[in-house]
Parts: structure tokens; sequence; C-alpha cells
């Protein structure tokens, strides 16, 4: 891989001319160079020392592991997959049994967070919510937006684009979301009777969801929206390297290999969708179109799409957001913003159009692949879910409503089960600004500067939560079992104040995506759950695919 075309590339330096020879001065000089190079080098390694005795004092109390000095623990890493990676983390943590850990990656010191009060704290704060410097990788793609961004900048965005994705703008989608889950369907029965991969065809949807809803531009107009999905795996891919790989979290290292030309040309593939998509939304809402919503909603509603009731945050409505009032969607309010008084340069839109393209597909592509194969492997439990679609839809063939979403309480539950086990955001990274002690064991102290991470896979397959964490049982999401949960056991779109602004979105057009899916097709599949292989490169997906077949359903008749 390009890490030893990195090291060869650094390693190769710049021959010596023979010609110059060697001189009694140069040999002089040498030595002087030598004289001083030997104490500065002990200077500089005492002070390295001296100026981290606090931080590794403190670190000496939190469990896990050191590894050696510069590396940390990156040499485990080198020579394996991304699934070997992945599953070997999660195997020593859970043997560990540790809620809270250490990992030494190079000389940045990380602590991971498993226990519901810890993690709490952390997210749950006003304080803690600078995102950690490994995010900094994304820049060239998503620029200083709202995923990566901090202070003022982050609450000025935030407060503009979170309303973007209110109730009443999302119940204006419900037709868009039905009309190109129809499309994706007539692209799937071309697989008849074939095993195909379920993620191909679900990214490609959710491009296209996010082109006509959140960007309001005809997905005619924009047909490499496969292309771009391909493009941004393939971008993960890169950034997961860059995390695990000391040597190329540095540029300078990272610029010398032939993985950053290609980062460049996958750039300009993904940058090249999303100006279009601004360039032609320009051209709309300049010339006067404007895509004003009035629509209207209840609190009931809008408490039937959280997927952890107890938690609240920006996105939920407050009193006076019930009821009818006019609304601009994500695209079309960002235009007026760099129009009226809140001035959102064109920078500051692209930045966030590539945010939201970026946020909002990759996770539900994931997130619906997941439900789809887990289906295929659990006939039984499809079939509880055709009982109740039969049970609304009857034989119909007509649109799902909104109105219908809020019936569909088996299949929510089958839903959250999939983001339980498979949490398409599978960590999340902070870094803290001050000590924090934690609350599950006060003699532990996260010391400032250091990365904290939220494992939510980890998390959400902790047997102390969640007995028998490796079985899909949808009955974990009964009322009365989520009321008896710390809020912050179960976290697939984050909580707090920095929680995911398009969780709402995203749970509505899951419901009309999968419903419908399956009210058409049962699914089949061959291989186990247990021999799923998982690989998280920023978002969490199957190394092997999500392989699944369709077949037609009788209606009706689906229960034996
Ligand atoms: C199943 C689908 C989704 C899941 C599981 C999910 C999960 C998450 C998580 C865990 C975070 C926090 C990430 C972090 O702190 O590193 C997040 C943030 C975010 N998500 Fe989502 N997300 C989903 C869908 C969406 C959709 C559909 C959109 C937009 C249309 C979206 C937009 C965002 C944005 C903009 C942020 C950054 C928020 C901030 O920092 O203030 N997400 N999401």
């Amino acid at each position: 891989m390009s890490f030893a075309d990195a090291l060869e590339m650094v390693a190769t330096t710049p021959e010596i001319n023979p010609e110059v020879g060697a001189t009694e001065t140069v040999s002089a000089s040498s030595s002087i160079f030598w004289y001083l190079l030997v104490p500065a080098i002990s200077l500089y390694i005492f002070y390295y020392w001296f100026s981290r005795r606090r931080l590794n004092e403190m670190a000496s109390k939190i469990p896990g592991l050191d590894g050696f000095p510069v590396l940390g623990v990156a040499h485990r890493f080198f020579g394996k997959t991304h699934d070997e990676i992945f599953t070997e983390l999660m195997e020593y943590i859970q043997e560990s049994g540790d809620k809270a850990g250490k990992l030494w990656l190079g000389p940045r010191l990380h602590v991971y967070l498993l226990d519901p009060r810890d993690i709490e704290i952390i997210l749950g704060s006003s304080v803690h919510l600078d995102k950690s410097p490994e995010y900094r990788f994304f820049e060239p793609w998503l620029g200083d937006g709202l995923l990566i961004t901090s202070g003022n900048k982050w609450r000025r965005h935030r407060k503009i684009i979170a309303p973007t994705f209110h109730l009443n703008v999302l119940k204006s989608f419900v037709e868009l979301f039905n009309k190109n889950t129809h499309d994706v369907i007539e692209r799937m029965k071309k697989q008849h009777g074939k095993t195909f991969d379920a993620h191909d065809f679900m990214s490609e949807c959710t491009v296209e969801i996010l082109m006509e809803t959140a960007m309001g531009v005809d997905k005619k107009g924009h047909k490499n929206g496969f292309e771009y999905a391909m493009a941004v795996m393939k971008m993960s891919n890169i950034l997961h390297t860059r995390h695990i790989n000391p040597f190329l979290r540095l540029n300078w290292v990272f610029n010398l290999t032939k993985t950053s030309k290609e980062q460049v040309k996958l750039l300009e593939t993904i940058h090249g969708v999303t100006n279009k998509i601004i360039e032609n939304k320009k051209k709309d809402f300049d010339s006067g179109q404007k895509r004003y919503i009035t629509s209207s909603s209840t609190k009931e509603e809008d408490s039937a799409l959280s997927a952890n009731k107890g938690l609240k945050d920006d996105l939920d409505a407050h009193d006076d957001d019930i009821g009818q009032k006019k609304r601009l969607a994500f695209l079309d309010y960002l235009l007026e913003s760099r129009d009226n008084g809140n001035n959102f340069t064109e920078d500051e839109i692209r930045e966030e159009v590539n945010t939201i393209m970026f946020e909002g597909h990759d996770t539900t592509a994931a997130g619906s692949s997941f439900f789809l194969s887990v289906m295929g492997v659990h006939p039984e439990i499809q079939d509880k879910i055709y009982e109740e679609l039969d049970a609304i839809f009857g034989d119909s063939d007509r649109d799902c409503t909104f109105q219908d979403t809020l019936e569909m309480k088996y299949l929510e539950r089958c839903l959250l089960e999939s983001l339980r086990m498979y949490p398409p955001v599978p960590l999340i990274a902070r870094e803290i600004k001050k000590d924090v002690r934690l609350a599950s064991n006060t003699n532990i102290v996260l010391p400032a500067f250091s990365t904290i991470i939220i494992g939510t896979y980890a998390l959400h397959r902790d047997k102390d939560i969640f007995p028998n964490p490796d079985v899909f049982d949808p009955d974990n999401f009964l009322p009365e079992k989520q009321a008896n949960r710390h809020y912050y056991s179960y976290i697939p779109f984050s909580a707090g104040p920095r929680s995911c602004v398009g969780r709402k979105f995203a749970m509505l057009k899951l419901k009309i995506l999968l419903s419908t899916i399956l009210r058409k097709f049962r699914i089949e599949a061959d291989t186990e759950e247990k021999d799923f292989k998982l690989q998280a490169d920023l978002i969490l997906k199957r190394a092997d695919g999500f392989p699944i077949r369709l077949v037609p359903r009788n209606r009706g008749k689906a229960i034996a």
C-alpha cells in the first residue's frame, strides 16, 4: 500500500556529487556540527519528556495500550486490512472489559469511553464541542463545514442549518422520497433472481434523494450520482488510512505518496458534482424560483421521528415551532442567507453543500444496506414486518404517507435495532480543551488536549447495556426497555448540542424507502449474520459487500 511507497520516497535522499570531495575545512565544520547536534538533541528530548510529564502521568492511570515511543500502537495495524484492524480493536475492547481505555497513536493520546455517564459528560456538554484534529483530514474535501468546524462559526451555521431539517420541511419531501424509492425499485428489479450488492443501489438512491430534496435540483440534470458515491467511498478509505497511520498523518509525508494524487482526482469528481448542484440551484433561485414550504406539524409527530425519545436537542420542535410556518429547504435557505443579514459567503455555501451531500448520503446508504442484509438473514422478522405493512396498506400499491410512517411501530424497532448493531458512524471523536474527571471512575482524569473517542459500535454491543448484544432483537426497543436505559447508551446519531442535524430526515426517508421495498419484495441472503465482515472507513460497511436477492412478494400470503 501507499505507506510503503511513502517510506520509500522519504528514504530516497539526493546523491552527493563526489567531485566536491572532502576537504579539511569541511571535516572541521562537520565535527563542530556533531558537537552541537548531540547536546541539541539531548536538550530537545529532555524538553519533550518534561513538557509531556503531566500528560504521561495522567495517562498512566488509564488502563489500555501503551505501545512504543513515537509509534504508539500503530505497529499493530501495519500490513492489516481495515476489517482486520476493526475486528482486532473490537475484540481487544470487549476482552479488556474496560469502560475507559487509552490508545497511543504516534505521540497522541486517544481515550475511548464506553460508560454512558462518561459519554454524557462529553457529548451532553456545551463546552467539549471541538472535533479532534483527525477531522482536519476532511478539509480539502469539506472545507471548514458544519461537521468539522468549531466555535462561533459552528454556532452560526448550526443555527441556520438545523431548522432546514425541521419536520415541516421534511413532510414536504414525502412525495420525493416515494418517487425516488420507485425509481430505485425499478433499477433493482433488473437484478431479478440474482444476488447483487444492495449498497450500490442504496448509495445512488440516497445521493439522488438528497439532490432532489435538500438541494432542490432535478436529478435528471445530474446523472453522475453513482460516480459521486463511489468517489466518496474511496475518499473515506484514504482518510481512514491516514487516521491509523502516524506517518501519513503528516501532510508532508502524505503529499509525497501516490494516494495524495488519487485524492486530488477523487476530489475533482466530488466537487464537480457539488459545484454543478450549486450552479443550477443559483440559476433557479436568482430567477425568483424559491421553494417556500408551508406545512404544519404537531409535537407528537415530531417526537415520533426521534431515535432516542429521551434526548432533546435543537432539532426538536419548540412550542413556537408548531403550527404553520413558511420555511425554505436547505440550499434555498443558504442562498437566501447569502443575500440577507446572515451573510453566508459563496465558500461557506460550498462547504455546507459538500458536508450535507457526504453526511446525508453515505450514512443512510450504509444504514439501509445493513437493514436489508439483516432482513435477508431473518425471514421470521420479515414476516412480522409484512404483517404490520399489510395491516397498514392491505393490497394497495398507493404511496406511503407521513401518517403511515407513524404506524410502523415494528418496522421502526427493527430499524433502531439495525442502527444499534450496525451504527453507520461507528465512532465520534472530540478534543477536550480542559481536564475531565470521569463519572464512572473518579480516579481517572482525561488530560486536556487528548482525543476522546466515543465508540458507538462498542457501546451498542456492551452486554451490560444490551444483554445478548450480538443477537438482532427488535424488542430491545420496546418502550419499557428504552425507558430503563441511560439516554446515552444508544446514540447512533450522536447526542447533545452537536448531534446529527439530519436524524429526522434519515428516519423518515429510511421508513419510506425500506417499507416500500418490503411491500414489494422478500429479501434473501446466503451469508449468516455472524459471518458479516465489518470495516469502519469513517462509515461502517461490510468488507464483503451487502449481497442480497429480491423475490417478488405475493402480498397477503407472505406469512405461511
Ligand atoms: C442513518 C443516517 C445517519 C446517521 C447514523 C448519522 C449519524 C451522525 C453522527 C453520529 C454524527 C456526529 C458525528 C461526529 O460528531 O463525528 C452526525 C453529524 C452530522 N450529520 Fe448525520 N447521520 C445520519 C444521516 C444524516 C443526514 C441524512 C444528514 C443530512 C441530510 C446528516 C448530516 C449531519 C451533519 C451536518 C452533522 C454534523 C453536525 C454538527 O457537527 O453540528 N446526517 N451524524
